[in-house]
């Protein structure tokens, strides 16, 4: 669902309410101050002495109560926009595709996020500005009751006022603009400083560039910026304040002057322009706050549209990875393009690849950096989809429809890939789960690992190498026919290695897995039953269909 229609439909329901009830308390406020200014100026409210006490008393706990369970609704309202909100946005990041998501880049998803934080306030912020309007039009109504032509000159004077302080705010919205700005690339260098920290103390001239050159001079620019802007703001702000007595100065000077007033009269402007103070405040805010929420709602309505496909979700139904169900996956004529995020050119293409992967092999998938090889782990795996040709799995095509059915018969180590940090699977970790241990020991992790305490999951201070070690145990856990290991042994030792190649992977051959192995490590091609090579995204080379392997010993 968009989020305007979560939006207008939360209004739509909500708006009448917030409209009469809204209504109702601003007027309660109102008979609260035609009370006071009856006692101060001794004029108004007809009833008998003996009614106004409990009158009173009951207006203000009426006004009480409904203030309470409005504050309340309004609290369960904007909490339960945020949670649909973030629903949202949650689901279109999970059901997106891969080639969306990697586009997005992540800063935006945690953007997205905040602003629908902010967009969640709108009946809130609505709802305040009403009520100010509301009480606003009560206080102008009273003073124009009172006295018309003391309405008119009072209105007339906070309109200028008014005017000069939105006027002089723009200005500051504009430093304010700039300032963001500056903060956005202190992020960005503050990042490099922060992930490349070995990076600048091995080299002392990158070093003091970042920071005198770029994070110290931004710095120094947003000092400058905050101080100006700041006592700008500040100036705004008293002024502002000091215009009530402006305001006040007219009444106490002004009005007796053009309409002889009395002090009556006087007594009952003054205690209205207090009760006004607060409602014209936050009237004044509402300009400022709907350009935020514009533009948190126009990126909004980007991300959306960034991730407008959707995938659909996982459902028990689409897993069907027993390992005897699984006989072959073939490529025909498989195309895929990268598109150029500047300019939405094509970039690296997978030229039209055929070939059939059968059950038990083990493929090592050779190439040159920036052949392929990792896009083909991709499009193998169904995590990206051919931009043309077909892919068949046991026969059957592999359509929009059928993409989650056909993933579940993969597991992947990615390069880059992520350890989670909770034990989401719920793997069973206790020693007593054979199959586990006997992977550790299989991975030689048996005195590397060790369950967190308190914590359902193992320990996570592991080198890169035993990282990977760890992630494959888990690949190999979920049981599915066929694994993707690309570039797996690069970070292991010599040894490690070694035992990967010429131990590990056969006994995963033995087990009836189907391997495939993206690697660079010519020296163990030969443990390979099949080699395909990539360059500039062909296969150049497939050993089921010549004879001779290049590279191999
Ligand atoms: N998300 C992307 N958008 C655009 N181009 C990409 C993207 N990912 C990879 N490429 C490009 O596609 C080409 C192939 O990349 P790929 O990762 O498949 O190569 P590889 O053979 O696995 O390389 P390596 O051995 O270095 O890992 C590269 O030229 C790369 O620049």
């Amino acid at each position: 669902m968009k989020i305007s229609q979560i939006l207008s439909g939360k209004l739509k329901s909500t708006i009448l309410f917030i409209v009469i009830f809204g209504l109702f308390n601003s007027l309660l406020n109102g008979t609260l101050l035609f009370f006071i200014n009856a006692a101060v100026t001794g004029r108004g409210l007809a009833f008998p002495e003996a009614y106004k006490l409990p009158l009173y008393v009951g207006v203000v706990l009426l006004a009480l109560v409904c203030s309470r369970y409005f504050q309340v609704y309004m609290i369960r309202l904007t909490s339960n926009i945020t949670f649909e909100f973030e629903k949202n946005i949650l689901e279109k990041i999970r059901c997106s595709t891969l080639t969306e998501f990697d586009a997005l880049g992540k800063e935006n998803i945690y953007t997205a996020i905040n602003d629908t934080k902010s967009l969640a306030h709108i009946p809130e912020i609505f709802m305040n500005a009403f009520n100010a309007m509301v009480v606003v039009l009560c206080c102008f109504g009273y003073m124009f009751w009172v006295a018309p032509l003391g309405g008119v000159i009072i209105l007339f004077t906070m309109a200028i006022l008014v005017t000069i302080y939105l006027i002089r705010n723009k200005g500051i919205q504009k430093d304010l603009n700039q300032q963001r700005d500056l903060q956005n690339s202190y992020y960005r260098y503050l990042n490099d400083a922060i992930q490349g920290f070995r990076e600048l103390k091995i080299n002392v001239q990158r070093s003091n560039n970042v920071y005198h050159r770029w994070i110290f001079p931004n710095r120094e620019r947003n000092r400058e910026i905050t101080n100006k802007t700041s006592v700008k703001y500040l100036d705004n702000e008293i002024s502002g304040t000091y215009s009530w007595y402006v305001v006040f100065g007219v009444i106490m000077f002004v009005l007796p002057l053009i309409m002889k007033t009395n002090t009556a009269t006087q007594a009952a402007f003054l205690v209205t322009i207090m009760y006004l103070i607060g409602p014209v405040a936050i009237l004044i805010t509402i300009i400022p706050t709907y350009n935020s929420l514009k533009i948190s709602y126009e990126r909004l309505v980007i991300f959306n549209h960034r991730l407008s496909i959707n995938e659909g979700e996982f459902t028990d139904k689409d897993i069907h990875h027993r390992a005897e169900s699984f006989s072959e996956v073939e490529f025909v004529d498989v195309k895929y393009q990268y598109i150029n995020s500047n300019n939405k050119a094509a970039a690296f293409t997978i030229s039209p690849i055929s070939l059939r992967i059968e059950k038990g092999e083990t493929i090592f998938v050779i190439g040159g950096n920036g052949s392929g090889k990792s896009t083909f782990g991709l499009l193998l795996t169904g995590l990206v989809k051919p931009k043309s040709g077909r892919i068949l799995l046991n026969g059957n095509n592999l359509l929009s429809e059928n993409i989650t059915q056909y993933r579940s018969y993969f597991s992947a180590v990615f390069t880059d890939g992520h350890l989670f940090n909770e034990n989401y699977d719920k793997v069973d970790l206790q020693e007593t789960n054979t199959m586990l241990y006997e992977l550790v020991s299989l991975l030689k992790l048996n005195d590397k690992i060790e369950l967190e305490k308190g914590a359902d999951r193992f320990n996570h201070n592991l080198s890169k190498g035993q990282r990977k070690r760890l992630a494959l145990i888990y690949a190999l856990l979920e049981s599915k026919p066929v694994i993707v290991l690309d570039e797996w042994a690069a970070e292991q030792d010599p040894g490690f290695r070694r035992y990967f190649y010429t131990e590990l992977i056969p006994l995963l051959q033995q087990r009836g897995k189907t391997v495939i192995v993206i690697t660079h490590d010519d020296e163990y091609y030969k443990y390979a039953s099949r080699i395909i090579k990539f360059n500039f995204g062909e296969i150049t080379y497939d050993s089921s269909k010549q004879e001779t392997v290049p590279g191999m010993n």
